[in-house]
């Protein structure tokens, strides 16, 4: 593997530094070369070529909104023995403290991005006197991604879709439990989830939802701080509601409240708020059970039950 990093890098020197940084899917290790330190994932599995695309296109679209630190995403590199790697600009993160109400607002200013760039199109384009196209705005008006990206190793379906509602309901939940009837037949998840659906449209009543680009999979083990502000790593991104971003980060601690009220300064909760988020945490419930087995069949149960209530 280091031969071709080597050589894919085009650097002479690659020198593990002893730092490794393993996650639940791939394994880290980080190197100095001849122009910097680099993090390197590896992962062994047939879909990790396409698990890194979607982590690279991911990190790309972030660092573009300059709006809350990520590493920069340097090559994904196929090995000869199968699996692949991503090599990433190597960040010296530690535990997110002191930063966690910067991260509210820095994540809050990632949400409204395209909202922004979307205003200043229309603006433009409305402006007497003014031709169409003044702008290189990159605006995005649908709900999806460029590719798919993967919450775990899973891919996600990120085909454009114009309506967040069949988005979420289709390319997320009925995603998620097909794998569910596939890999369990659980008939009571199925049955739970043939009413459900039919009542998902009224938890979105009178909100307006415009597409924000979001991390995607923000659990507490995704976010530090470094040196000079808070940081977030590892995501599998695409454009939805706002909302779903609290979800998962909810889920497994580590936001504590100035966190959260940060954030809220800037986008305010939505009337019908808290049973949305546990409609956005039962996709993580649903994709831990996918990924991880029955441990999370219970949860997934009694959120579909609650939400029927
Ligand atoms: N750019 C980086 N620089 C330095 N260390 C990093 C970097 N990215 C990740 N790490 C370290 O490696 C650990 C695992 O990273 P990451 O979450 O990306 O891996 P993963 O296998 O996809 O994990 P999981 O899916 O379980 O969250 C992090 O908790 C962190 O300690």
């Amino acid at each position: 593997m280091e031969g071709k990093l080597k050589k894919e890098l085009g650097t002479a020197m690659l020198k593990s530094t002893g730092h490794s940084g393993g996650g639940c899917i791939s394994e880290g290790q980080s190197y100095d070369t001849d122009t910097g330190r680099v993090f390197v994932k590896i992962n062994h599995k047939s879909e990790a070529k396409l698990m890194f695309d979607g982590e690279m296109a991911s990190l790309e679209a972030i660092l573009k909104t300059e709006t809350v630190k990520v590493p920069k995403p340097v090559k994904v590199v196929e090995l000869d023995t199968g699996g692949c790697v991503f090599v990433m600009e190597h960040l010296d993160m530690r535990g997110l403290t002191k930063y966690s109400k910067h991260l509210g607002e820095q994540l809050a200013d990632l949400h409204v991005h395209n909202k922004r760039q979307l205003d200043t199109f229309n603006k433009e384009h409305q402006t007497v006197g003014k031709g169409a196209g003044q702008s290189e705005l990159a605006v995005v008006e649908k709900f999806g991604f460029r590719v798919p990206t993967c919450c775990g190793y899973l891919p996600q379906e990120n085909e454009w879709q114009d309506d967040w509602v069949t988005f979420y309901s289709q390319q997320r939940l009925q995603h998620q439990l097909n794998m569910v009837e596939k890999s369990y037949g659980d008939r009571e998840a199925i049955e739970l989830w043939a009413q459900l659906q039919l009542k998902i449209p009224q938890f979105f009543k009178d909100v307006e939802i415009v597409p924000a680009l979001l991390h995607g999979d923000l659990w507490g083990g995704n976010v530090a701080q470094c040196a000079m502000g808070p940081v977030i790593f590892d995501p599998a991104s695409f454009y939805g509601h706002s909302e779903y971003e609290l979800g998962i980060a909810g889920m497994f601690g580590g936001f504590n409240s100035s966190f959260y009220s940060a954030y809220h300064d800037k986008i305010p909760q939505a009337p019908g708020f808290a049973k949305r988020n546990q409609l956005y945490q039962l996709f993580h419930y649903l994709n831990h059970w996918n990924h991880f087995g029955g441990g999370y069949r219970g949860s997934s149960i009694s959120i579909m039950k609650n939400l029927l209530k």
